[in-house]
């Protein structure tokens, strides 16, 4: 469980040019739930995920995941929990590395210690079958230099190598803006199908109501660093699409 206290985030304090990004933020998130964020520019979304992920720490409140208070963990240390997928694919790759050494790479940053990265057959072997599990027809192409690659091939790539090992939550920042309906598309069903196999806390942020409407089991709407909607599942269902326009007038 993700538990968020009276989270307050300032940038640039005491100065002209001072922003009160998230103002007095709770939220508490059950382990496995698909929670999808959405607000207009500027509410405190992405200032939100980094707050999580550890790449900016709280002016105040505190975060923790379970029973452990990580608010002052860095992100490198909460990496071994958290996964991050950004809007850009070609974010978080090497385009001259083969999509196995890609994979290798991933390990290597989210390994924990103690647990070996084969550089040999038997983990040769769990990436293809990884990456089969995409219906890509990728795992035919993994010698090959992950550069080749379309961008939504590389983004679903991406979010396959963010959970490899024990990623427990998963952090979608829009991670279709990039792509075409097609592809995004298909990226959107392939991040439901990992956090539904792998039981991750996700939270997703987009700006494409469809999706937010058809994906999730919970969804947020935020305003001026504030919650000012939060649907549970049966609510969320309830939601028509157009209802959800509305919020945005
Ligand atoms: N590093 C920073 N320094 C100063 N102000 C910042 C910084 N990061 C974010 N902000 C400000 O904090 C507020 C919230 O920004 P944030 O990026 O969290 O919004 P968002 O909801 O993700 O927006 P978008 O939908 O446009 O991505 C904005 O007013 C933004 O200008």
């Amino acid at each position: 469980m993700i538990t968020l206290q009276t989270i307050q985030k300032v940038f640039n304090p005491g100065e002209p040019t001072q922003v009160t990004a998230l103002n007095d933020v709770s939220l508490s998130i059950e382990t496995g739930t698909f929670v999808v964020l959405v607000g207009s520019n500027g509410s405190g979304k992405t200032t939100l995920l980094n707050i999580i992920a550890g790449a900016l720490a709280p002016s105040s409140g505190t975060v923790r995941f379970d029973d452990h208070d990580v608010t002052r963990i860095p992100e490198y240390r909460r990496s071994r929990w958290v996964a991050r997928v950004f809007q850009n694919p070609l974010s978080g790759t090497a385009p001259e590395l083969s999509i196995l050494d890609n994979f290798r790479l991933a390990a290597l940053r989210t390994t924990r210690k103690g647990l070996r990265i084969g550089s040999g057959e038997a983990f040769r072997a769990k990436v293809r079958d990884r990456i089969a599990t995409l219906g890509m027809g990728l795992e035919a192409k993994i010698d090959q230099p992950m550069g080749t690659l379309s961008g939504g091939q590389r983004q679903a790539l991406t979010l396959l190598m963010s959970v490899m090992d024990h990623t427990e939550i998963l952090l979608l920042d829009e991670p279709t803006a990039a792509l075409d309906p097609r592809s995004a598309a298909l990226i959107m069903k392939t991040a439901d199908q990992i956090a539904r196999t792998y039981q991750l806390t996700t939270i997703l942020i987009t700006h494409n109501l469809r999706d937010a409407h058809t994906y999730g089991d919970r969804l947020i709407l935020m305003g001026e660093g504030k919650v000012v909607r939060d649907l549970d599942a049966a609510a969320k269902g309830r939601l028509q699409l157009v209802d959800l326009a509305e919020w945005f007038g």
